[in-house]
């Protein structure tokens, strides 16, 4: 395997000073520059058309089944092109990079200023205004690893006072299966769940909406290319099998958990939803934010299958995040939802390339499509904090809101908004839209 198949790099697509013929492309701090390109799964709204893929450039998407049907490109972009025109993009995430950067460099070529394409795709292109948009791939698994060292620090003191961080920690990425019937996309409302609580002092656990609402500010990764039962995929080849990055909000009922969650893990207090953002940014447009890989000398190091040159080189990502909150009265009054932590997910302890080397080295099939959440990303400061578990130190320090509200845990109403983005000198910003879900009351 070639260095270039396993982490992207630079090229032509990331140049700077590439300015689009979509005008609102080339505004400064949008979040879907040319540079960027991500890809969803969308419709316009109301018209009882077919779900198909989506590329976003500035305030628009290119239709990738419209663009699909004037045969613009030719070889690998075009069977690129003809996948990502499906209603979800697994048979795209099923190519892999070479298919994905070929599509990437003639989409790019073809939305510059001055592209002989442009009378071609200026009708293919649907304003994001109009659109709705659905899961971006069928998800058959969905895994969720624990991979900040300091949200297993801090909810770790949270849970388990006299044993916060396991031994396992620091040699294993500790992950679950999670549940993917409960992936919804942003925008998504969900009902509280109820569950079985107890009170530290009470003989009996009571069924009960949960009282504990919490939510997990994570980056969700979606496989490429699978691997067959029985052969794991090495280190080096990791990223050739990741097709890119969502953000992904992992709601958590803390009460219900601490009631459940030993021995097995977490069960019913994070299987009712899920939500992930629309758009998925490709591991090649994250290309000019890779950082190295750092693990304290101190620490123990990552066992042989774990390690690799390249991994240490630029293994980890610099991604900013952010969480806001608005409350329904903040609604009513017109306040937008309102900063309440920023972190990075250049702080995680384990990369995307060990996530799946180590899912797959007791030769578990990945396939197109499964999602790898990389757990809350919390960083080494308390404002870094990724839930509002860690935020309000277990309940006990509210937060106070704009609408001078305070709050610990999520109420009916209350939406959460998680964003990401990276900007680094010498690039231009690229962002991932945004990460929404609203609290409904629970149900009877
Ligand atoms: O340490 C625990 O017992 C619980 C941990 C979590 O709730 C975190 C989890 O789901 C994985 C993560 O998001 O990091
Ligand atoms: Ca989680
Ligand atoms: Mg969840």
């Amino acid at each position: 395997m070639t260095r270039s198949s396993h982490a992207p790099m630079l090229n032509e697509t990331h140049d700077p000073t590439l300015r689009s013929w979509v005008d609102s492309a080339n505004w400064p701090g949008h979040d879907f520059p040319i540079q960027n390109l991500p890809f969803a799964s969308f419709r316009r709204r109301d018209r009882g058309e077919a779900w198909r893929g989506g590329v976003a450039i500035g305030d628009a998407i290119v239709d990738l089944a419209a663009l699909h049907c004037g045969h613009p490109f030719d070889g690998l972009a075009a069977e690129a092109l003809a996948a990502g025109a499906e209603p979800q993009l697994n048979a795209l995430m099923a190519l892999g990079p070479a298919h994905w950067r070929a599509l990437r460099l003639a989409l790019s070529r073809a939305l510059r200023e001055g592209s002989p394409l442009r009378a071609l795709v200026e009708p293919c292109l649907v304003p994001q205004a109009e659109a709705e948009y659905g899961l971006p791939a069928r998800i058959g698994d969905y895994t969720d690893f624990y991979t900040s060292i300091h949200h297993a620090t801090n909810i770790g003191r949270l849970f388990r006072p006299d044993n916060p961080l396991l031994p396992n920690y620091q040699w294993v990425p500790i992950g679950y299966h999670g549940r993917s019937s409960s992936i919804g996309v942003s925008p998504q409302a969900f009902r509280r769940p109820r569950g079985q609580v107890k009170a530290p002092d009470a003989a009996a656990p009571v069924l009960a909406p949960s009282r504990r609402l919490d939510i997990e500010l994570e980056l969700g990764v979606f496989v490429g290319p699978g691997n067959a039962l029985g052969e794991p995929i090495p280190i080096a080849e990791a990223e050739s099998h990741v097709f890119g990055i969502v953000l992904l909000n992992d709601w958590s009922a803390r009460d219900i958990q601490a009631w459940e969650y030993q021995p097995l893990g977490p069960f019913l207090a994070k299987n009712f939803a899920t939500t992930i953002s629309t758009w998925v940014v490709t591991l090649e447009a994250l290309a000019p934010y890779r950082v190295p890989f750092e693990r304290p000398a101190a620490d123990p190091q990552p066992l042989p299958y774990l390690e690799s040159a390249d991994n240490r080189a630029r293994g980890a990502f610099d991604i900013h995040l952010s969480i806001e909150w608005q409350t329904a009265r903040m609604a009513e009054q017109g306040m937008p939802a309102h900063p309440v932590a920023r972190t990075n997910y250049r702080y995680a302890y384990w990369t995307v390339a060990q996530m799946v080397a180590h899912h797959t080295v007791n030769g578990c099939n990945l396939q197109p499509g499964d999602l790898l959440g990389t757990g809350t990303l919390s960083g080494p400061k308390p404002e870094e904090a990724a839930a509002f578990i860690e935020l309000t130190q277990g309940g006990k320090q509210p937060l106070t809101l704009p609408s001078g509200e305070q709050r610990t845990f999520l109420e009916d109403g209350d939406t959460v908004v998680l964003r990401g983005w990276c900007e680094r000198p010498g690039t231009v910003r690229i962002g991932f839209g945004e990460c929404r879900g609203t609290v409904r009351p629970a149900g009877k």
